[in-house]
């Protein structure tokens, strides 16, 4: 596959505004994405919907206030999410994988690798993965609460190339066309604009939680990584057959950088340094000159207390400063695999996370000088 797309459909659209779940439309949005597949694009679902569903399952007209009634409401409404994603791919000859998350798997650094690794390893599988906000553990201070975020932080962990956000509007609007019918749709516009947060109004349908603004500060979320965002009507019949054919429909907000100076600048700016590794020549030049992962072969020396998933920097064995990155070893088990070859690291430590010290795609190489 040469793309990777995250793609989020809300809570009004997939419920047919609070009527239960719309699997015509799903069925429609599923063909798409399997033709997406046949067109070399991996799509990753970030589906809400559990509240809606849950509150039509228990027969409830309003959302509930306490949020352990939402809890509740979700814990119903998701088998009712999973179970019709599962059919609709099921006619393809596809499996779907639930994926909760919540925000504190994606800020633990361990959390964050386990995660990303058990995503690519379905995508893999030639899996699709739905996932949702694991509403049953969070607590409301730690809620993603909007499924745009959750969406754009799924788009950075993956590197995605594309976000589609599917809605019930035709896109972003100059203004919330509920409230104001002459309102014109943004064709284009740079997710950094500020101008288009104005714009952006709360919540129209009392079913999702977001509402525009948390589409447009997604977006700039998803710019991180390098990720366009497409903000579009689910029902478009062809909306996402019309984005794999190159056409725009919707609102497109573009990242102002390139993916790998974006995730780069996230690497390189967000995380602490825990330790240090030495390199020998070798893999200096290997990081400098093939842009490769760092092998624990090339590694000749460990230096401080680190976990799984923590940043280290990465030396010469001048001590100059060559990349820094996200480790896959704590720091006594990457002591032990120094100068140890990939296919020995079972042996060393009777288990192996990944045959790299530390992966390329999470690996940053500094400038000289
Ligand atoms: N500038 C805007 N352009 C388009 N929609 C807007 C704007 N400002 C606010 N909205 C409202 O945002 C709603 C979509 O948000 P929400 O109901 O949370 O959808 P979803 O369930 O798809 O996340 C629209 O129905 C609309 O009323
Ligand atoms: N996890 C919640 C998500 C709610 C939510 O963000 O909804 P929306 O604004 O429609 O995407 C659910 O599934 O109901």
């Amino acid at each position: 596959m040469s793309a990777r797309w995250v793609i989020k459909i809300g809570s009004a659209l997939l419920t047919n505004d609070g009527r239960g779940l719309d699997r015509d439309l799903m069925q429609v949005w599923v063909d798409q994405m399997v033709a997406l597949r046949a067109a070399g694009i991996e799509p990753i679902v970030v589906s809400s919907g559990a509240v809606a569903e849950g509150m039509t399952r228990l027969g409830w007209a309003r959302r509930p206030e306490s949020i352990h009634e939402q809890q509740a409401a979700a814990a119903v409404g998701q088998m009712g999410l999973v179970q019709a994603w599962e059919s609709c791919f099921r006619k393809h000859d596809l499996h779907t994988a639930q994926v909760l998350l919540t925000h504190d798997d994606l800020s633990d650094r361990k959390r964050y690798l386990n995660a990303r690794s058990t995503l690519l390893t379905l995508l893999g599988f030639s899996v699709v993965p739905v996932v949702n906000e694991n509403d049953t553990v969070v607590t409301d201070e730690i809620r993603f609460g909007d499924n745009d975020t959750l969406a754009a932080l799924v788009a950075n962990l993956v590197e995605a190339d594309r976000l589609v956000i599917l809605t019930d509007q035709e896109g972003l609007f100059d203004a919330d066309p509920r409230q104001n019918p002459a309102a014109t749709l943004i064709r284009e516009a740079r997710a950094s604009d500020p101008a288009i947060a104005l714009m952006a109004g709360g919540g129209g349908s009392g079913l999702g939680r977001g509402g525009m603004a948390t589409k447009v500060r997604a977006a700039g979320l998803a710019a991180r990584s390098g990720a366009m965002t497409t903000i579009a009507s689910g029902r478009r019949p062809e909306v996402l057959a019309e984005l794999c054919a190159g056409a725009a429909p919707g609102t497109t907000l573009m990242p102002d950088t390139s993916p790998m100076n974006a995730r780069k600048q996230w690497l390189a700016g967000h995380l602490r340094m825990r330790g240090r590794v030495v390199l020998d020549a070798g893999a200096v030049r290997r990081l400098r000159e093939s842009g490769s992962s760092l092998l624990p072969v090339g590694v000749v020396d460990v230096f401080g207390q680190f976990s799984r998933g923590e940043m280290v920097a990465c030396e010469d064995e001048n001590g100059g400063r060559v990349a820094c990155g996200l480790v896959n070893y704590d720091a006594a088990d990457a002591r032990r695999l120094c100068r140890k070859k990939s296919h020995e690291i079972a042996d060393v430590l009777g288990f192996m996370n990944e045959e790299e010290l530390i992966h390329r795609d999470n690996l940053v190489v500094l400038d000289r000088g």
